[in-house]
């Protein structure tokens, strides 16, 4: 027999002298070792706090089921043994997961408890209390159960927390926020920034306060029959009130910006263009009729061609590993999670830094790293999974050349109000016209076009099979790649800057919009004239890109011309807001709604935008690529009947092959002469890339010079 390990006898030691019995230290060891991959300093990290966690965690959930089951629980230990354990667990959570998001706009205390079962490297399955924040008190129960590391081929590598696998009976919640359309940037291209959101706002309403907290149901996600009552997919999107500028850092690097971008100094770019006035064309992008058939080098060597492949395992500290605790069977471990709410700006940087330094390994107070990762690790970083269940499949990532994990950012499947956004979403504000009540059915197959149809322009924008409608599909790529603009006379962007200096607007993007049915309408959830709302339905896979891109988005399955993929989900914010998180926060370019503003009717307080680096989805992952991006970006109608809140749909502007990347073009004018804005450098790889362009004649001018 293996002499004994004397980090496992100083374990014991350590919780000998915090009076735990070696009988309860032993089995929870030999998990964490396990779960943290044998790496020590994680488990020896501020006394042992991880080790002090999982052992309580385990109490408390025994004691729990005891209750639960109505069986007297065992006496509890001496409040001396309990005390010290309890503060370093509530120490760790409230320095940044304590507070959850509600749709209520407060702080909630209410919890989900969901069941979830941990991995195991035998075929013992091991439960997972975790605490889902929730939409408002509504607690949904949930259950999941996680692969053991022999049993799954799917799991690339052991998460420490599965989530499960969507499913009809609600998702746990997820935390509330929104998502606004900006466009990436950044110096550099940071692999772990987050993301874009697109989305669009309709006109104001006179009488509706701009600051009103009110909470308008943005999306319905109608599959889900079971609809969890706490799923926040299902609830307005009133979030609740973080300080601004809750951005990460490095998400704050990620914003896209297709519709329209701010720049450092709040200068609108639309479609990613640099600002542009009515009377400068010089900067429009010439029209491309031939787009190139080129595919982005998509396959990453070694990667899995599906989630169902097992994978190197991508997280360094989630991988089980031979131990010399003990032979004894494995056996269930259940572990408290508490899942984070919406992060101040402080505690967004407190995050970024332990990311940042799990991936160097490279840190001054490794104790502080290690106190987090376990938290972070079981909550963020699932990699079977990053949508924490929250949609309909499961989207996994993979990284099989680095240790790197992706950024942190809180999963959200709809976009959700920041603060201030006044969506103005109501039945009563759906007008016949709006909505096709006498419907039933499926509207695309009747042969006279519905209310619906004649909003996206007298036909259905979709095929009965469910994509988009060549013609329809081809406009709109036209259109993305004329620009052709609108201008307000006097701009919300502008405006709500309040530094009295008002530019002149920079234009706005015309679009076609496409119109879904909705709830009110007569037809039913399998109305072929809903697609977007249905949310993602298709196998995607985030990855760490070979070519200096950071992570990316590709499909797993192949593609169809016209196919819808994702949303671009976000915070709404108010332009103000955005002015606001810019100025807290550099290098934000958010994506503008602005699809009504040149109208006039829309107000400054009320002209919305879309932010994804904080919360978002999985298109915050959609890497750029100039021109001949396999995506396009089209605003959809679902529950507004104006322009001043709408959706941006990415959809397939040619058929993609399985394990292509995808690529959306955020519009970024690499001809930018603002010094202001710091545009990373392209590696699109496109024939038609701005970047390589701009380069070229930069070389140019100075030999000629
Ligand atoms: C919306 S995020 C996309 C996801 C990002 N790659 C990540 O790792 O989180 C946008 C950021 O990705 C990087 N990026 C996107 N497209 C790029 C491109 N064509 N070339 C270089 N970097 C790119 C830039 O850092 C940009 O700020």
């Amino acid at each position: 027999m293996a002499p004994p390990n004397p980090k496992v006898k100083a374990a014991f030691r350590a919780m000998t002298n915090l009076g735990i019995h070696e009988s309860k230290v032993k089995p929870v060891l030999k998990k964490l070792i396990k779960l943290y991959e044998g790496n020590w300093e994680l488990i020896e990290a501020d006394n042992y706090t991880a080790l002090v966690d999982a052992i309580f965690d385990v109490e408390d959930n025994q004691q729990e089921d005891n209750q639960e089951g109505g069986v007297e629980v065992e006496a509890p230990a001496p409040v001396q043994e309990v005390r010290p354990l309890k503060r370093l667990r509530l120490r760790g959570q409230d320095s940044q997961f304590s507070r959850l998001p509600t749709s209520g706009g407060s702080p909630s205390s209410a919890v989900s408890p969901v069941k979830t079962h941990l991995p195991t490297s035998g075929s013992a399955v091991s439960p997972v209390k975790t605490h889902l924040p929730t939409s408002g008190s509504a607690v949904s129960p949930v259950k999941t159960h996680l692969p053991t590391s022999g049993g799954s081929p799917s799991s690339p590598a052991v998460s420490p927390v599965k989530s499960r696998p969507q499913t009809s009976g609600g998702s746990p919640t997820s935390p509330a926020v929104s998502p606004v359309k900006s466009r990436p940037q950044t110096s550099g291209g940071s692999p772990s920034s987050p993301a874009v959101s697109p989305v669009k706002s309709r006109p104001q309403t006179s009488g509706g306060s701009p600051t009103s907290p009110a909470v308008s149901p943005v999306k319905s996600r109608p599959q889900t029959s079971g609809g969890s009552p706490s799923s926040p997919a299902s609830s307005p999107l009133k979030s609740p009130k973080p300080r601004p500028g809750t951005v990460p850092e490095n998400g704050s690097e990620l914003q896209p910006q297709s519709p329209s971008v701010l720049s450092r100094r709040n200068a609108v770019v639309d479609k990613g263009k640099k600002p542009i006035s009515p009377l400068d064309t010089s900067r429009r992008r010439k029209s491309i009729s031939d787009r190139s058939p080129s595919k982005e080098q998509t396959v990453e060597p070694g990667t899995s061609p599906s989630p169902k492949i097992k994978t190197p395992h991508p997280y360094p500290f989630i991988i089980p590993k031979e131990e010399p605790v003990s032979d004894e069977a494995d056996y269930e471990v259940p572990i408290s999670m508490v899942f984070p709410e919406p992060l101040s700006a402080e505690e967004q940087d407190d995050n970024n830094a332990v990311a940042s330094q799990c991936r160097n390994r490279n840190v001054e107070d490794e104790a502080l790293v290690a106190s987090q990762v376990h938290v972070f690790v079981r909550s963020t970083c699932n990699p079977d999974d990053i949508t924490k269940g929250e949609e309909k499949v499961k989207i996994p990532w993979v990284n099989n050349s680095t240790n790197d994990i992706p950024p942190l950012f809180h999963y959200m499947p709809q976009n959700t109000v920041f603060q201030d956004a006044y969506l103005n979403i109501s039945l009563s504000r759906i007008g016949n016209k709006d909505c096709c009540s006498t419907c039933m059915g499926n509207c695309v197959l009747s042969s006279k076009p519905c209310s619906c149809a004649n909003k996206t322009g007298g036909d259905f924008a979709y095929t009965a099979q469910g994509v988009v409608k060549e013609e329809f599909l081809e406009e709109c790529i036209a259109n993305s790649r004329t620009q052709s603009f609108t201008y307000c006379k006097e701009c919300p962007l502008e405006t709500s800057k309040n530094d009295g200096c008002l530019e002149p607007c920079k234009g706005h993007l015309k679009r076609k919009f496409i119109k879904e049915c909705w709830s009110k309408c007569g037809c039913g959830n399998h109305c072929g004239n809903r697609i977007v709302q249905r949310g993602i339905t298709c196998n995607l896979q985030v990855f760490l890109t070979s070519d200096g891109k950071g992570w990316g988005l590709r499909t797993l399955e192949e593609l169809p011309k016209g196919a819808f993929v994702c949303e671009f989900v976000g915070e709404i914010l108010t332009v103000k807001e955005l002015h606001e998180r810019n100025k807290a926060r550099k290098y934000t370019l958010p994506i503008l709604l602005d699809a009504e503003w040149g109208s006039g009717v829309v107000k400054d307080n009320q002209a919305l935008c879309l932010y994804a680096a904080s919360y978002g989805n999985a298109a915050r992952f959609i890497n750029h690529r100039c021109l001949d991006a396999n995506l396009i970006e089209i605003p959809v109608e679902v529950e507004s009947p104006s322009h001043h809140y709408y959706h941006i749909a990415f959809f397939t502007s040619r058929k993609i092959e399985a394990q292509e990347e995808l690529t959306w073009d955020y519009g970024i004018d690499f001809d930018e002469d603002d010094q202001s804005l710091e545009l990373f450098k392209c590696k699109c790889g496109s024939r038609f890339c701005r970047n390589i362009k701009r380069t070229n004649r930069m070389v140019r001018s100075f030999t000629a010079a």
